[in-house]
């Protein structure tokens, strides 16, 4: 027994020094490329005696076209805690050409401490040996990180580490990522051979921010705050048993902030934004599909609501069956309750119902659904009730509050002699911060964005305004004066011909009595 041990033992004393012979063979007389290339099998044939377990993850995992989520949180970790230990590193363009991918390099080693022990990793990657002829060089290749530990570590690095690194893998991913902008496809792609998305996208730009929105402060703050809770609210969600998104509806006239709101939202919470076009959904199911395919941490935005589809397609159904005419007239698809009645477009409010708040909403969590409409009056009360949008945002005409902050980004202006005169006009006046953006921001070569001209063209602007209002109002009253005088008149000629009329009937009658 005694002398198999031995044995074994004199066996490996051999084996290391044959290996530290080739080592320094190697270092003598192989280029530094090809010898980081062999430390690495260096290191791997020296885990075959040492204590040392490894574990590996590979680029792609069972589904076979899917990179692995864990050999991506990896990258990014590594890239992010480890690269700056590592000495062969490679750059890449992000995947939408913007932000430099610094990542650890194959064939590389890098270290890693965790509680006091240390923790090997290896980038490497090996060629498929399928039997296929590929489209695409390197694609049979496949990449994968093998981490090295010792076996007395196994615990704490399969309990503890592994989680360590893609929870913070994720986050890092998160933090680099880019942006983006999607919109639903209007025709599915038909060729089976390509990307079969319901969802395009670019990358999404918006620079709109909560400083450069122009809104009550006090408001503002409320929204941010909100935001704020909503998304360290996951275990508050799933302790009330609710699935994690929150319902916006924001309205208001054109031109009062509504999609730039939305983009402040997108930048303040880092989230992706779906902007969905309704009137481009065939049906119900797909409407599902679309929202199955969105990601968490995401806005999801119908915008104009009233005008893509007419959501009170059950009163007006109900005022049809009673005898009632439509009275509008207007060519909008209808949304009738019933999916199988309508043809024409067989998205159904109970579909859009659905999409809110029904069981497949609660796929992903982490979402946010925003309705934006010029004429909240004109929604079902089902789609907007609390619970489904639960909270309802008004963006008004510029006031004073707002004023300010569109006089500080677009003109670099906090006090001003003019402003008591603006702050007054607004009050008076109704006009969206769009219109007063456009007159703190002339385009113009020669002209200086002079801060008194900018101001004073303002004021001109709102005194044209509130004059325009005012005649409106006048010719309103003017009109509404008319129609009471033509509905007297017609009221007091009905009356006439209706006594006219009793005088008639009752004449024979006077008649008839004299006769008896
Ligand atoms: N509250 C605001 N703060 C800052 N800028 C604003 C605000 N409202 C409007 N603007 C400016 O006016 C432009 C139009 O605003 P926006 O598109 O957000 O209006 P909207 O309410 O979505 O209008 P619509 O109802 O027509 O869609 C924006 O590009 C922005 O520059
Ligand atoms: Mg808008």
């Amino acid at each position: 027994m005694v002398a198999m041990m031995v044995e074994r033992w004199a066996g490996l004393g051999s084996a290391v020094a044959t290996v530290l012979f080739l080592w320094s063979v190697v270092q003598k007389y192989v280029p530094p490329t090809f010898r980081l290339y062999l430390t690495v099998w260096a290191a791997k044939l020296a885990a075959c005696f040492n204590p040392y377990l490894q574990i590996t993850i590979s680029e792609y995992g069972a589904e076979r076209f899917q990179r692995s989520e864990f050999f991506l949180a990896v990258e990014a970790y590594l890239s992010d805690a480890c690269a700056r230990r590592a000495r062969k590193l490679k750059a890449e363009l992000g995947k939408d050409s913007k932000n430099l991918q610094v990542t650890v390099d194959d064939h590389e080693e890098v270290t890693d401490d965790f509680s006091g022990t240390t923790i090997w990793w290896y980038a490497s990657k090996k060629q498929s040996k399928a039997n296929v002829i590929s489209l695409y060089p390197g694609q049979d290749e496949r990449r994968f990180y093998r981490v090295v530990f010792h076996r007395r570590n196994r615990d704490l690095v399969v309990d503890s580490y592994l989680p360590f690194v893609l929870g913070e893998g994720r986050a890092v991913t998160v933090k680099n990522r880019q942006r983006r902008l999607f919109t639903n496809n209007a025709s599915r792609n038909s060729n089976p051979y390509r990307s079969n998305s319901v969802w395009s996208h670019v990358p999404f730009e918006h620079p709109a921010t909560f400083d450069t929105l122009a809104m009550h402060p006090d408001e503002k703050e409320a929204v941010v705050d909100e935001l704020m809770a909503f998304q360290e609210s996951k275990d508050y969600y799933a302790k009330v048993g609710k699935a994690w998104k929150r319902g916006y509806l924001l309205y208001g006239p054109p031109g009062t902030g509504k999609s730039t709101m939305i983009a402040a939202m997108a930048n303040f919470l880092d989230y992706d934004v779906y902007d969905l076009e309704l009137t481009a959904v065939k049906n119900n199911t797909e409407l599902r599909k679309l929202f199955i395919e969105t990601t968490g941490k995401s806005i999801i935005v119908i915008e104009d609501i009233d005008c893509s589809v007419d959501l009170t397609g059950k009163r007006r159904k109900d005022k049809k069956a009673s005898g009632d005419k439509d009275s509008d007239g207007d060519d909008k698809p209808k949304l009738p309750m019933d999916p199988d009645k309508d043809d024409a477009t067989k998205v159904t409010l109970s579909g859009l119902l659905n999409f809110i708040d029904g069981l497949w909403s609660a796929c992903g969590g982490e979402r946010i659904i925003i309705f934006t409409t010029n004429h909240k009056e004109k929604l079902d009360p089902a789609l907007i009730r609390r619970g489904r949008m639960d909270k309802h945002i008004e963006m008004s005409y510029c006031r004073f509050e707002g004023f300010k902050v569109l006089a500080k980004n677009y003109l670099d202006v906090i006090e001003h002699e003019l402003f008591g005169e603006i702050q007054q006009l607004l009050d008076e006046t109704d006009m969206s911060p769009a219109d007063v953006a456009e007159n703190l921001m002339p385009m113009s070569k020669k002209k200086k964005r002079d801060p008194d001209v900018c101001l004073t063209g303002l004021i001109e602007a709102l005194k044209q305004a509130k004059a325009d209002a005012a005649a409106v109002k006048a010719k309103e009253e003017e009109e509404a004066a008319e129609a009471k005088k033509a509905k007297k008149t017609e009221e007091a000629e009905a009356k006439k011909a209706k006594e006219e009329d009793n005088g008639k009937d009752k004449a024979p009658d006077q008649e008839a009595n004299g006769d008896i």
